[in-house]
């Protein structure tokens, strides 16, 4: 794993701060789409990563597929950062057939000075990344296309915004970006505040999936879709690689009934890879995970019934004109 400098890649761990705790960069490329149209966009993913996760989610959700293709990068993020290894579980490059996603960024920008993450929606007609930042390529998908697939759900709609940037300001630090800052922590105090954060969250949380079926209420929005990418990956990773274990997510009634409701969710099932996401993790983290033994449990089954019709659901909100 490792960063661009002027263009050029390094090997380097993440860096953390003073007190040990995991600081995670902002994405640099934040545009919004240059016009929409069918097939002139690429999205490059890994199968793996939480929130290249919610881009795919949107994918199936929006009716994208046939407009936008999609490559995904090989489980493994070594010292090339994340590769086209088809060895590894990647599709290769589908546009011109690099070898890495770092030769993407560079492509966007010779001198490009930074992480190379996933999610990246590049442009095919300008060459360049539109946008790096999942929690704005998901709000292009929810919108820009409307116009050519007749897709009308709203997974932001306006009359739930304020409730859902309230669950998104509360949720990111503390779960999404939370189980990151235990797991990345380099000293016991930061990875003890992370963990007590988390799970105060979780409990939160947990109340709150008692009394309504979804995050913002009756509707399934962008904050349940944001939430369940890590969810998905708690038991299997987060748990043990990065040492969230006061509780399981199956420890936690009403949290694993909402997950197994959407894994169930027309079409989330295909978008959830278990393979890419115990193998990119507990492979690429040497520092935490020497020797890249990937654990062989816990047995799984999101596909199993679940209690949520006990309350009141209005599956996604609909949007009346485009
Ligand atoms: N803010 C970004 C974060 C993306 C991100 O950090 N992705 C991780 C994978 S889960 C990544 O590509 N990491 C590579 C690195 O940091 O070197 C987003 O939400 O899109």
């Amino acid at each position: 794993m490792g960063l661009l400098i002027d263009g050029r890649w390094h090997d380097q761990w993440y860096k953390s701060s003073k007190d040990g705790a995991f600081e995670r960069e902002s994405a640099q490329r934040n545009n919004p789409l240059p016009a929409a149209e069918a097939g002139r966009y690429h999205l490059y993913v890994s199968l793996a990563c939480p929130w290249a996760h919610r881009t795919l989610i949107y994918r199936k959700l929006k009716g994208l597929e046939s407009l936008i293709d999609v490559s995904v990068v090989s489980w493994l993020m070594g010292e090339h950062g994340w590769t086209f290894d088809k060895s590894q579980g990647s599709t290769g490059d589908k546009l011109d057939g690099i070898d890495f996603l770092h030769q993407r960024y560079t492509r966007d920008d010779p001198h490009y000075t930074g992480r190379v993450t996933v999610p990246v929606l590049w442009d095919k007609h300008e060459q360049r990344i539109v946008n790096n930042e999942s929690s704005q390529i998901i709000r292009i998908f929810n919108s820009a296309f409307d116009g050519l697939t007749g897709n009308r759900l709203d997974l932001y709609p306006e009359p739930l915004r304020a409730k859902i940037d309230a669950l998104n300001e509360r949720i990111y630090p503390a779960v999404n970006n939370g189980v990151y800052r235990a797991g990345f922590a380099t000293s016991q105090g930061a990875y003890e505040a992370a963990f007590d954060a988390l799970f105060s969250e979780l409990d939160t949380l947990e109340r709150l999936l008692d009394g309504q079926r979804y995050l913002a209420g009756e509707y399934l929005t962008e904050a349940d879709i944001r939430l369940f990418t890590t969810i998905v990956r708690f038991d299997a990773v987060y748990y043990g690689h990065f040492k969230c274990n006061l509780r399981r997510i199956s420890d936690y009634p009403n949290l694993s009934n909402w997950l197994r409701e959407l894994y169930q969710w027309p079409g989330v099932a295909e978008t959830v890879n278990m393979e890419h996401i115990q193998r990119h993790y507990y492979m690429s983290h040497k520092t935490i995970n020497p020797n890249g033994i990937v654990p062989k449990g816990p047995l799984q089954d999101f596909g199993q019934a679940h209690d949520r019709e006990r309350l009141v659901g209005k599956k996604i909100w609909k949007k009346t004109g485009i």
